[in-house]
Parts: C-alpha cells; structure tokens; sequence
C-alpha cells in the first residue's frame, strides 16, 4: 500500500522520492541536463521557515528521463556501428562494448522517466499537503508526447498521494485532473516552448552556444579522445563521437527500469564528467541564459504569467503569451493556490533567466570549469536535469502584513538577492514583483523580429 511519507516509497535501486538520484553521485550528479534529478544541496534549509504557512505553489517541471531525440539517436547508434565496424580487440573496461547492442529509443520518456514524475507528484503533494490535502492544482503541459505525459504521471502521483493521506477524507474524485496543452506547432505562442522569436532561432546568435562548447570542447575532450582511440585500436573518433560516447553513460542508465549506472560510465573520471557536466551548462547560458542576447527573453512569457497568478492580476504580456488561452478563465484561471507546469530544459533556463535568478552568474569562462557553487548556484545538472522542478511559493509569515516569496529549485532554496532575499530566501511579494522589471517591459522581444 502506498505510504508517500515513507522515504523507500516510490524508489527503485538508486532513485527515491524525497532524493531523487543518488547513486555514485560524484558522476551521476555532473550528467548535465542529462542527470536524473537529485535534491541539490541547500545552504538555506527548504522547510517551510518558522511560523510561515505556504498559500500559493506553482511548479515548473520539465519531462522525465527520455531516450536521446530522434537526430542524437541516430548519431548514438551510427557511432557505436563505427566502433563495431573498426575496432576488433575491447581490452578491460571496454570488454561490454564488444557486444553492446544499441537499442535506445527516440523522444519518449523511459519507465524510470515516468517513475521520477511520478515520485514528483508524491513530493510535491507531500511539501504542499496543507493545500493539496483538499485542492486540485491547475495543470498545463507544453504539448510533445514526453511533456503530457510527464504531467499525467505527476498527477498519478499527486492522486496516489491524496488518497494515501490520513488527512484527507474526501477521497478525490477531480482525477484524473484536467490538463490544459499548449501546441508546439510552428507558429504557436507558447510559453512553455520557445520558437516566436525569430532572431532568436534563425539570427546570428544561434552559435553563441555551439561556438562556446566548441573552445571548450577544444581543451577537454582531445585527451580522452587519445586515451579511447588508443585503447580502441581503430576507432578513430571524432571529438564529437567522443562526446556521444559520454552521452551514452547518461541516456543507458536513465534507459535501464531502476536506472542502474551504465557500463559506459566508468570509461571517464569523474574529472572529465566534471568537464562534460561544464560542456553542458555552456549549452544552455550560452543558449538560453544571460550568455545569449534574446536567450532570457525567451522565458518573458511565463514570467508574465506567474506574475498574474502571484498577484492574481490578469496576464499583462505581448511576447509569447496564448491570449485565448490566457485571457480565458477556464485555461488562466486566478486565485488558485496549486498550479504545476510542464515545459523543457531550454524552456526552462529561459524562464529563470527571465526572472532575473542566478543573474550573479557570469559570463562563465569557456576555457576552464566554474563549478555550480563557485557560479551562484548555476550548473545544467543543478537547474534543468531530467524531472526537474521548480518551486514558486507564497508564504504568510506571523507578525508580517506581506505575504513573501520563495524560489527553490530542485530542493535548493534560491537566495534571491536581486529582491532583498533574506536569511531564509525571502522577498516581498511587492519586492519580488518589483524586480520583474526586465519582464514586465516584454524583455528584448522588439528586437526578434528587426
Ligand atoms: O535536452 P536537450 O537535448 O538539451 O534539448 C532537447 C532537444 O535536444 C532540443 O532540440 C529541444 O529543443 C529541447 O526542447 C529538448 O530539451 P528536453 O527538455 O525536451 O529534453
């Protein structure tokens, strides 16, 4: 039977709901936004601060694990066909190669991918009991398969818990809970899924980001790429099969049911996963972040619509935003308490950026590792890993008119010092909202489409 409130439930080998992953954590937390999500350390503690009370929490998510997309699947396999093709002798650690057979799928989340959004169902209910014991959130999903269905196993979790609460004595009958889809079509204005902005897709800083993990690349990746082409007699890979050799730790063991660490894995150091984790975050500052001129512009939309719902105002945007949607109660409704999200990892960092979080980080150099803790907190692996979330929260605190706001991501209370954050993470709704000033002016968005 279900007992959320026990840390064993909902976990397999190496993945729990309180915890997430945590098997060899030295690499497994260094996967880039490839990592399975892990609770990231706190130097702010994520309870609920003393005499404060939650009224408001609106989850931002991505999709669980998944197999590699449709184009890097290819890429995966095409590579593991060149080594098989040209590589006779597989000495040592490299004997599973020899007969690795590569079967990853393409696009959809892996059962241990449906499993994180479950236990993030089981978490978030569980965090938020004193609202969700007797409240529906209001769910939206960005419309790829993986994203639904990520939103549907979160709710399967969040209903599982609902009924397993002693607390609760009404049963549930609003499951399953609607959930609100927002297209991906071309075209579409989204704010879960980047794509309007057509400077930004199409402009001269589509290569601020390749061009960044390129330099990078150019210092890590050649001695592991003369260790693997000399032990592999053969081989001869590139510098960018060497990288999708990494890629294959990662997607292997998010692939396998309780997501055993994959033999690929131990091919690297955890140095080098430190370098590949670094590789990874260049992608997404430089792709989606402070690094890239239009990149937090991206994320105005959501930042726009959260502001609504902080202040249960109507959506007072014109970048990204659905106006049929958003201008209509029964898909933007005011005045819940539980909203939860569901986008991707570009999306995402977008969003953050848009907020002004992690705007202490940087620019980060592309030619030696800035460690998250030595980045403001900022890393892939520690923003955007698989089934990562998000937590906006209200709080009323004893002895203060105000009501406050938090920000934790994956477990790690953000200190928010762009608004006067205070010991325990802190800002004024009214401080917080101040400080939006980049969103609420629509960003850069004039500039998409000179
Ligand atoms: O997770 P990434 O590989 O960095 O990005 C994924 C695809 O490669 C992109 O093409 C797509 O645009 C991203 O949305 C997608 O991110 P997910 O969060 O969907 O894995």
């Amino acid at each position: 039977g279900w007992n959320p409130g026990k840390p064993g439930h909902g976990s397999s080998g190496c993945d729990s709901v309180q915890n997430g992953y945590q098997c060899q954590p030295d690499i497994s937390h260094f996967w880039g936004q490839y990592s399975p999500f892990f609770s990231v350390e706190s130097s702010i503690p994520s309870e609920v601060p003393p005499r404060c009370s939650v009224t408001f929490a609106n989850v931002l998510s991505r999709h669980g694990a998944r197999d590699p997309t449709a184009s890097k699947t290819a890429a995966y396999n095409a590579t593991v066909q060149k080594i098989h093709a040209n590589v006779q002798n597989y000495p040592g650690k490299y004997a599973f190669l020899k007969n690795y057979e590569y079967t990853l799928g393409a696009d959809q989340l892996t059962l241990f991918g449906q499993q994180e959004m479950i236990n993030s169902g089981l978490k978030f209910y569980e965090r938020y009991e004193q609202l969700a014991n007797h409240l529906t959130p209001f769910v939206r999903s960005a419309s790829e398969d993986r994203v639904v269905e990520s939103a549907e196993n979160f709710t399967q979790g969040y209903h599982s818990a609902k009924l397993a609460d002693k607390r609760n004595r009404r049963g549930d009958s609003t499951y399953p809970y609607p959930i609100t889809v927002i297209s991906e079509a071309d075209g579409s204005n989204n704010t879960l899924n980047h794509g309007l902005c057509t400077n930004f897709e199409d402009g001269p800083d589509d290569s601020i980001a390749s061009n960044a993990q390129k330099t990078w690349a150019n210092v890590f990746v050649p001695a592991i790429q003369n260790r693997l082409n000399s032990d592999l007699q053969g081989a001869n890979l590139t510098q960018t099969e060497v990288t999708y050799v990494m890629d294959l730790c990662p997607f292997n063991t998010v692939a396998s049911n309780n997501g055993t660490i994959s033999s690929f894995c131990s091919l690297f150091t955890e140095e080098e996963w430190h370098q590949y984790n670094y590789y990874e975050t260049l992608n997404k500052y430089y792709g989606y972040s402070y690094g890239n001129p239009l990149g937090p512009t991206q994320g105005v939309g959501f930042a726009n619509e959260l502001i609504a719902r902080l202040t249960n105002s109507a959506v007072d945007d014109e970048t990204s935003t659905n106006h049929t949607l958003d201008d209509n109660p029964a898909t933007f409704p005011l005045r819940r308490s539980l909203y939860a999200d569901f986008s991707h990892d570009n999306d995402m960092t977008a969003i953050f950026s848009a907020l002004g979080l992690y705007n202490g980080t940087g620019p980060l150099s592309n030619t030696t590792v800035t460690e998250a803790q030595d980045a403001n907190g900022y890393s892939a692996a520690w923003t955007v890993p698989f089934a990562a979330r998000a937590y906006f929260e209200k709080l009323r605190c004893a002895g203060n008119r105000e009501e406050f706001v938090r920000v934790v991501i994956n477990d790690r209370v953000l200190p928010l010092s762009q608004c006067g954050g205070d010991r325990y993470g802190r800002c004024t709704l009214s401080k917080f909202v101040n400080s939006l000033g980049f969103a609420k002016s629509d960003g850069l968005w004039d500039q998409c489409f000179t």
